[in-house]
């Protein structure tokens, strides 16, 4: 893969939800449309592809052949079928990163040519506005040159941090996850707010902003959430009789229990493998 540098083809196997936040975001950075191909499995969405994005959808072993830098991006259940595809068409002069939740780097490896290395991540849908969050671990034939593609690759999408691969399910339920919990929060505040009669577009307008101006506090201001929250919690107030409802209705055992959920059902799809 000459010298693993970032101007090299990237192919993009799986061009679905994830798929696409990436090719969209890695378009908005260093690489253009030349730069990248897309390998996915229905006709009309990598029609869809080329027209949006102007990037050439090929086949897979096209793919392969058209780029060192290959991005596993289907469901963990078509993993098998992709690799089965993949075995062929690659050397272990081919860099390997995938997506794909609960998928370890040592089943990856053990269906494709010895030595292909391999590097796993999990970054999540705010790739779409250059804010994702993704953790990377690399696999037996991946050294310090691969992880620093891998990592530049995804750092056009956002921030990137190392961890083990032991880490990597609870990674995912923590951040992989972690929009749609948010999203789900989001949504059930503004029902609060229909049901106090505010009108859906203002409630929306309300908790959106609320929302960002939390979450830049939460990264920008150094202190710890409780902090922030006490602040809010005026002594007789308004927030502490909420808060009282949602320990009474056990939301943080909830979100434990949510999150443990999501951990193990990503062992479960590495384990189906
Ligand atoms: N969505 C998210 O927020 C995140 C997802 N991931 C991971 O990314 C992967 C993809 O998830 P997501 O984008 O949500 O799923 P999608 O179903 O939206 O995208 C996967 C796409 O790949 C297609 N596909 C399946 N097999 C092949 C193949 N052999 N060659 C080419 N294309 C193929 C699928 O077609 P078909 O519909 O027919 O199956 C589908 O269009 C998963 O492994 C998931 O764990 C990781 C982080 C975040
Ligand atoms: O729900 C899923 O399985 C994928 C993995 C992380 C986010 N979405």
């Amino acid at each position: 893969m000459g010298e693993l540098a970032l101007p090299d083809g990237l192919a993009i196997l799986g061009g679905g939800k994830i798929g696409e936040a990436l090719l969209s975001g890695l378009l908005r950075g260093e690489r253009g449309p030349a730069d990248i191909v897309v390998s996915e499995k229905h006709a009309e969405r990598a029609a869809y592809l080329e027209r949006t994005h102007g990037v050439r959808a090929l086949d897979v072993a096209g793919a392969a052949g058209a780029a060192a830098t290959l991005v596993l991006a289907v469901k963990p259940q078509d993993i098998d079928s992709l690799l089965a595809e993949l075995a062929d068409a690659i050397t272990p002069a081919h860099l390997i990163v995938s997506v794909a939740a609960g998928v370890t780097t040592a089943h990856i490896q053990s269906r494709l040519p010895a030595g292909v290395p391999v590097v796993r991540c999990m970054p999540n849908t705010p790739a779409l506005v250059d804010q994702a969050m993704t953790a990377i671990c690399a696999g037996d034939h991946a050294g310090e040159q691969h992880l620093a593609v891998a990592e530049s690759l995804l750092q056009a999408v956002g921030k990137v941090v190392r961890v083990p691969e032991s880490q990597l399910d609870a990674v995912t339920a923590l951040s992989g996850s972690g929009p749609a919990y948010f999203f789900y929060l989001v949504e059930a505040m503004i029902d609060a707010g229909i049901l106090l009669g505010l009108p859906r577009a203002l409630a929306a307008e309300l908790i959106v902003q609320t929302a960002i101006g939390s979450a830049v506090m939460l990264r920008d201001s150094g202190e710890h959430p409780v902090q922030l929250r006490e602040a809010v919690t005026s002594p007789g107030g308004t927030t502490i009789a909420a808060i009282r409802e949602l320990e009474v209705h056990g939301v943080r055992a909830a979100l434990l229990a949510a999150i443990e959920a999501a951990c193990l059902r990503s062992r479960e799809l590495g384990a189906a493998e």
